[in-house]
Order: structure tokens, then C-alpha cells, then sequence
């Protein structure tokens, strides 16, 4: 029975060994049957989406990754250029620094690569340095956050090569992104502070004209990199953003876009049947009606795709998490994604999944090579690949026994063309699934709503900094004066005290604390 279902819902391209196996998501053919009218509309949309109709009507863009991988589809000369034209300066670039025809400002080849950027900018990079770049040309170490203690703790690494040996690559689409920009002072200073000039060691990835493009002029940055306005993002691995740092690393960008490419001819045919990435979307709007009922837990058996979870984490959440459907109903859609690896969380969540809260489905990865070259016997005829599959199909059968529904993916390595087949299906998914759902996959009006309140919280922070005197006040005394929020107060002074800038006395609860300088 099950073995029936197995093979009637595995949809396979062998001529890139992968597979997808839907059978344990239980969807039925009624359901399909219902779907049919949402399904046309989807193929309908998406192929309106890759001829360039604006997609994004909040911010007027057009959605062209997948023009990234064949530029052929995109629909103008000038769009296909603009796909073209910096793939080849870029080879070309990373071509001059591994030849030694760009070098350091003080001589001597890039020996490694600072990337600073934050979600699109750094996740795609990160992902595809842990799956593909082991043992790359160029070592690559990143700031992805506004945390000071982070970005010494990387400098610290970097000086063991050398600061004046490191190739700096600043990544930010919009080019205004907070962190990116503190990332890029903090490198500037500590380049500073080891009396070297940062502007010659470093690149911009950026949207011509923004304030990181004119700041990169001005420092004399070694080069710049456009980022097209309609890429995303969390769509833009295969765009400069995630070529520049790949190819300075050595990896195989063609194969990378090949593979998203190959996956793309196939979810690209109107077959839904067929079409592995419409077959998932359905089965997400199965398992979560259409809501996002259940969580998506991604567990990848093979270490080298332990940031995958993280990485679809904001592909599908930023994409789908909306209040609103394109017909301004309030919808709140979204699927939560969370995972780690298998067999690791086996030993640590995967009790749950089993017997706690059934609010999830499981998408399981499986790699199916093993390792390369030879490995030994851990038992009898058994090796360590032997478990890694063991483990997986276990946990699927336990699963599913107590009622868990999954996917399963197959591919059979992890090779920078696989990465780019695994990407191109979720890409696609989410296209297909933001039309089921009648949503803008595209835009994020929601980030926006704590960039202006910590913007808020930056001003109040300053005008409590102005007002600490040597008398001990505590923060409802500090907020009456500046007619502002106790707790907002309160959260600034302690802030303060915890970074040595003003004292703090304990009284008995916060309103009680006293604040001096
Ligand atoms: O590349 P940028 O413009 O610095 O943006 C970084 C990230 O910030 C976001 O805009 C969210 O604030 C993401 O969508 C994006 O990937």
C-alpha cells in the first residue's frame, strides 16, 4: 500500500539525480481536483512574473532571479545586460585577485575575504560557503550583525593572516542598512587602527547610487558591483550579491546557476503532476489549509547543509509572512520554518516532533553519497553513511507512524550544482505557494515597523544620555522630563549602566533603581 503510494508520488528528474517523495504528506486527489482553478492561476502568474510584469505592485519592481540563471528569459536587451555584464566583470575580478593581477595596497596577494552584510546580503553567501566553499581559494569569515563583541571576535581571526591581506566585501541591495553600515566602520577603524587605508582593500556589492555606492567612490573602494532592484534579497544568492564572495572563493558559479537552472526547465512545465515545485507548494497548502497551520521542519542529513534551515528560514518567512493579501483582506499568512541537521536533532527536538505538539511537517534531505573516497567499518559491514541513511529513514517511519506528515528530498551530493537545484525548487515553491494564497511573495512592509521604532529608541537613547547628572534619579523621574515611556527610560538607562556610562543602584523593583553618573 504504502510502497503503491510511494511510487505513484515521487516525482524524479534522473538527469540530475533528484527526487522528491510527497507520499507521507498525504495529499489526496480530491483536494487536487479543488486546487485546479488556484493551480492554472499560479502557472499563469509565475510566467507573467518571468516575461517582467510588475509583480511587486507595493514597490513598483519587477521579480528577476530567474532570469539570473538563463538571461536569456529576461525581457529586455538591457535587462539580459544587466545579468551578463556583471557575471563577467565578476569572474574577472576574482580571476585578477587569485592571479595576483589585483593585489593588496601593500603588495601581496588577498588571502581571505570579510564579508559584512545581513539577511539576503550575508545568508546566501553563508550558506553557500558552508555547503561548497570548504577549503576554498579565499577563506571567508563575515559580519552579519550590529553586535560589537561579534565583530571583534572576527577581526581577532582575521589578524591572524593579516587585516592588510583581506579583501573586504560590503553587501547591501538598498545600501541604508544599519548594521551593514556599522560593520563597514568597525572594519574601516580597525583597518585604521593597524594604520592601513580601508577603501583599497574593499568592494561594494550595492544598488547604483545608494548611500554605500557614493560612500565607495569616495573611499576609493577597489571596485563596485550593481544589484538590480528587482532582485530580492532573499532571492539574490545567485545575483552579484552571492557570486562575488562564491567566485573569490573558487567555486564553480557556472555549475551553481546550472543547477538552479535545470531545476527551473523542470518546474517551469505546466504539468503540475510532474512539477516538483507546484507538488510541494500544494502540499504545504495541504498540510497548513492554506494558513500556515503547521510548521516547516527542515532537517538536512548532511552537515555541510546545516544553514539551509536558516536560509529558507528567511526565503520563506519574509516572502510569506504577510498581513495582508493582494486584495488588502487581512490574512496574516506565513509558514514558520525552524531546523538544524539529522541526524544531530534526533538527540535533541525530534522527541517532540514524535510525541508532543503536532503543529509541524518535516522536510527531510537526504544526500545519498555518503562520503568521497573510502571509510571504514564502525560494525560489521556497516559504516557511518550506513547510519546517516538509517537515522533518516527511522525517523521518517516514526514519524509518520504517530501521524507526522513529511517530505522527502533526495539529491545524491552536495556539489555547488545540487545547491543550486536545491535553491531553485524552494525559490519556485514559494512563487507557487504566494499565488495560492494570493499574496506578494516580494515586498516586506513589516521590517520596516521595527527599523522605525529602534530609530525611535536611537533618539531617546541620546536625550536620556543628556540628562544623567551626578544626583541619582531613577527612570520615571528621567522620563517625566523628557515626557517619554518609563520602560523605554528605564530599558535606555540600564543599557547605559551595563556599557559603563552611568551608575546604577538596585532599589527593590525597576522603578526603584537609581541611575547617576
Ligand atoms: O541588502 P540590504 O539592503 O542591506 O538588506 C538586507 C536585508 O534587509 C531586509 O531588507 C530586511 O530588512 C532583507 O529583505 C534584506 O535581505
Amino acid at each position: 500500500m504504502s510502497w503503491t503510494r510511494y511510487c505513484q508520488s515521487v516525482i524524479r528528474y534522473p538527469q540530475f539525480g533528484f527526487s522528491i517523495d510527497l507520499s507521507r504528506m498525504d495529499v489526496d486527489d480530491a483536494f487536487l481536483a479543488e486546487m485546479q482553478p488556484k493551480i492554472a492561476k499560479a502557472f499563469t502568474d509565475i510566467a507573467a512574473l518571468e516575461a517582467g510584469k510588475i509583480v511587486n505592485p507595493d514597490e513598483q519592481r519587477m521579480v528577476g532571479h530567474y532570469w539570473l540563471r538563463n538571461a536569456s528569459l529576461a525581457p529586455t536587451e538591457e535587462l539580459r545586460k544587466a545579468v551578463t555584464e556583471p557575471l563577467a566583470a565578476l569572474k574577472d575580478f576574482a580571476e585578477k585577485v587569485h592571479t595576483g593581477q589585483i593585489t593588496s595596497p601593500g603588495g601581496g596577494t588577498f588571502k581571505q575575504i570579510l564579508l559584512i552584510g545581513i539577511g539576503g546580503s550575508a545568508l546566501g553567501p553563508q550558506l553557500v560557503n558552508d555547503a561548497i566553499g570548504h577549503n576554498s581559494k579565499l577563506p571567508i569569515f563575515f559580519f552579519d550583525n550590529t553586535d560589537p563583541a561579534g565583530m571583534d571576535r572576527v577581526i581577532s581571526d582575521l589578524k591572524e593572516v593579516g587585516l592588510g591581506r583581506t579583501l573586504v566585501l560590503v553587501i547591501s541591495k538598498s545600501g541604508g542598512t544599519a548594521e551593514t553600515r556599522n560593520g563597514m566602520l568597525e572594519a574601516k577603524a580597525a583597518y585604521e587602527a593597524a594604520g592601513l587605508q580601508f577603501g583599497p582593500h574593499a568592494v561594494a556589492v550595492t544598488g547604483e547610487g545608494s548611500k554605500l555606492d557614493k560612500y565607495a567612490i569616495d573611499q576609493k573602494f577597489i571596485t563596485r558591483f550593481p544589484m538590480e532592484d528587482w532582485v530580492g534579497g532573499r532571492t539574490s544568492v545567485m545575483s552579484t550579491v552571492g557570486l562575488v564572495p562564491a567566485a573569490l572563493q573558487g567555486i564553480d558559479i557556472d555549475s551553481f546557476l546550472a543547477g538552479a537552472a535545470a531545476m527551473d526547465v523542470e518546474t517551469r512545465k505546466t504539468d503540475a503532476k510532474t512539477n516538483a515545485a507546484m507538488q510541494l507548494a500544494l502540499a504545504w497548502y495541504h498540510a497548513g489549509n492554506g494558513k500556515g497551520e503547521k510548521d516547516m521542519v527542515v532537517l538536512p542529513y548532511k552537515d555541510s547543509l546545516v544553514l539551509f534551515s536558516k536560509y529558507l528560514q528567511q526565503l520563506v518567512m519574509e516572502s510569506l509572512g504577510k498581513e495582508l493579501d493582494l486584495d488588502g483582506k487581512k490574512v496574516n499568512q506565513g509558514i514558520a520554518v525552524y531546523g538544524n541537521k539529522g541526524s544531530t536533532d534526533q538527540h535533541a527536538y525530534v522527541q517532540q516532533l514524535r510525541d508532543g505538539v503536532h503543529n509541524f511537517f518535516t522536510t527531510f534531505i537526504e544526500v545519498r553519497k555518503g562520503r568521497n573516497g573510502e571509510g571504514i567499518e564502525v560494525e560489521p559491514s556497516t559504516s557511518s553513511a550506513d547510519y546517516l541513511q538509517g537515522f533518516l529513514r527511522g525517523t521518517r517511519k516514526a514519524l509518520y507512524e504517530s501521524g507526522r506528515k513529511s517530505v522527502t528530498i533526495s539529491i545524491p551530493e552536495v556539489t555547488p550544482f545540487q545547491l543550486g537545484v536545491l535553491i531553485g525548487l524552494f525559490e519556485r515553491t514559494v512563487s507557487f505557494y504566494a499565488s495560492l494564497v494570493n499574496i506578494n511573495a516580494y515586498h516586506q512592509p513589516g521590517v520596516e515597523a521595527g527599523k522605525k521604532a529602534a530609530t525611535t529608541f536611537l533618539e531617546l537613547l541620546n536625550a536620556v544620555r543628556g540628562k544623567i547628572i551626578a544626583d541619582a534619579r531613577t527612570a520615571p523621574e528621567v522620563a517625566t522630563e523628557l515626557d517619554a515611556d518609563p520602560e523605554d527610560v528605564y530599558h535606555c538607562l540600564t543599557h547605559l549602566a551595563a556599557n559603563g556610562e552611568v551608575q546604577i543602584a538596585l532599589g527593590k523593583d525597576p522603578a526603584g533603581d537609581t541611575f547617576s553618573l
